[in-house]
């Protein structure tokens, strides 16, 4: 499986989204994350990737999902490892991976988002930990989803 992280920061009633401005799943609104890279635990991973795509520093994520995608056609899995946290230092900036922006967590931009988010989020806002399983045709279509 190919590991990935994908992580979160609130604060109040609002959640800090990216949008990808380039590679895998640009142009769309998400949390902050990518590759595991060898030696690092995914917890370090998901640290690093939030300070290299928007400058914040977080120091207390908690895992609270895991998702798998796996695409038609293709034996490799995602396995995707979500974070959150409510607390962070630094300033948020603009890379060249992310656009960030806070949203209301009753408004988030589901039409502008990977189609799986609309599935999972409701647990995250909830703070129930979720798994899910999703197969994706292409970038667009789900045809099976499987969550808990
Ligand atoms: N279906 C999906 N729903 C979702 O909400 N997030 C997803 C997703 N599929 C992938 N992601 C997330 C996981 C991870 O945070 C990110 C993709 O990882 P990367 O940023 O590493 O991709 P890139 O192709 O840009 O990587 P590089 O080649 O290292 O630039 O998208």
């Amino acid at each position: 499986n190919k590991l990935l992280t994908l992580a979160f920061v609130t604060r109040k009633s609002e959640v800090l989204l990216g949008l990808k401005k380039k590679g895998f799943g640009m142009g769309r609104w998400n949390g902050f994350g990518g590759k595991v890279e060898k030696g690092e635990t995914i917890s370090e991973a998901a640290k690093r990737e939030m300070q290299e795509e928007c400058g914040l520093i977080v120091d207390d994520f908690k895992k609270v999902g895991l998702l798998m995608f796996e695409f038609v056609g293709d034996p490799q899995l995602l396995e995707v490892h979500v974070f959150h946290s409510e607390t962070f230092r630094g300033k948020c900036i603009e890379t060249e991976e992310m656009r960030p922006m806070w949203y209301p967590l009753d408004g988030v931009p589901f039409d502008q988002m990977w189609p799986d988010d609309y599935l999972w989020f409701p647990h995250f806002l909830a703070r129930n930990p979720f798994f899910g399983y999703i197969t994706f045709q292409g970038m667009d279509n789900i045809v099976q989803s499987c969550l808990k």
